[in-house]
């Protein structure tokens, strides 16, 4: 055990600090498999079953985030401001954090959604792009928003050169930095591998996050390596609601995390019935890892352009596996 690691008997005393903070994005990664549709009612109560539950943050926005409803990636059918500010009246504790693509977003978007109530700002770029998100850490600070900066794919690098990202985003201002396994597609050593080396390079001013998605079923068991390799937040959605296969669901993170001795704050229970009650009878299907999204997470492609390839498929007869395949 390193002096990062935890988890191993007893989980701390009720009073500490949880020693991980998951942040729900059911209501962000979610709508990708919503083909970004959720209403006022869907995310009031969303937010008022994990508000309720002790999660302390709770992601809103676009699946592509600030700024993301347009031609090119789906239209919101209600406007993400108006979502925000609904979550934020909702929420009796929990924080609500957006994410914003540089380039997709703009920094008057961030200050739309910090005026409407958003108090995180979570800035993602590619893996190897971290350099475009510096003015976007710098205008989040200046408004007082916590930070975090999400390295997208972050399995197209290897441990060192993805730290070396990092470095870049927390010298511009993130407070934490994420391994996002954008695909599904890392293996177990894979995760446990990155966020070590994270914490080595920025353990000392920042904290290291975990972002996984199911595509090969791997994203709890990533998840929970991650927080035993020192990641101190880590992300989870409501019946695995997300792009691709969906993400580690928030109730089995929190049940699993719960068995692993390692505290989080959440009522296990909880996000048990939000998951079956709340979120379950809206959902227009549960996701899981169907033969497009196996071939994603083996392949390595992007979780998010599944929904492309779907209605790509339904245009042009082709099945969407087959347009997402590995061509080697
Ligand atoms: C915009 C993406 O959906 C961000 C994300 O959740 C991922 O890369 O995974
Ligand atoms: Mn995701």
């Amino acid at each position: 055990m390193t002096e990062h690691q935890i988890g191993t008997e007893g989980g701390g005393s009720a009073a500490a600090a949880p020693q991980v903070r998951i942040t729900d994005s059911t209501l962000r990664d979610g709508s990708h498999a919503m083909a970004h549709r959720f209403t006022e009612e869907q995310v009031r109560g969303v937010v008022h079953a994990l508000d309720s539950s002790g999660v302390e943050v709770i992601e809103v926005a676009h699946g592509d985030g600030l700024g993301g409803s347009s031609f090119n990636y789906g239209f919101s059918v209600q406007d993400e401001i108006e979502l925000i500010a609904a979550a934020v009246d909702e929420a009796a504790q929990a924080r609500i954090t957006v994410l914003l693509l540089p380039g997709l977003g703009t920094v008057e978007d961030l200050r739309r959604a910090h005026g409407a109530g958003a108090a995180v700002a979570r800035i993602a770029t590619h893996c190897t792009e971290a350099d475009v998100s510096l003015q976007h850490f710098a205008a989040a600070r200046e408004l007082g928003m916590e930070t975090v900066g999400f390295l997208m794919l972050s399995h197209r690098l290897g441990p060192a050169e993805l730290a070396a990202q990092a470095r870049i985003m927390v010298d511009g201002g993130a407070q934490c930095m994420y391994v996002v396994d954008s695909a599904g597609a890392m293996m177990l050593t894979d995760a446990q591998t990155r966020v070590s080396a994270l914490v080595a390079e920025i353990g000392e001013q920042a904290q290291v996050g975990f972002h996984g998605h199911q595509n090969l079923s791997l994203g709890v068991a990533n998840s929970a390596l991650a927080a035993q390799n020192g990641a101190r937040q880590i992300d989870g959605a409501l019946c695995a609601l997300g792009a691709g296969a969906g993400n580690a669901p928030t109730e089995v993170l929190a049940a699993t995390f719960d068995r692993l001795g390692i505290t989080t704050g959440v009522d296990v229970h909880g996000v048990q019935a939000a998951a079956q009650d709340v979120v379950r009878p809206f959902l227009p299907g549960l996701p899981f890892a169907d033969r497009a999204a196996i071939v994603q997470g083996h392949a390595g492609v992007y979780s998010s352009f599944l929904l492309h390839a779907e209605r790509a498929a339904d245009r042009y007869g082709v099945p969407a596996h087959e347009i997402r395949r590995d061509p080697h």
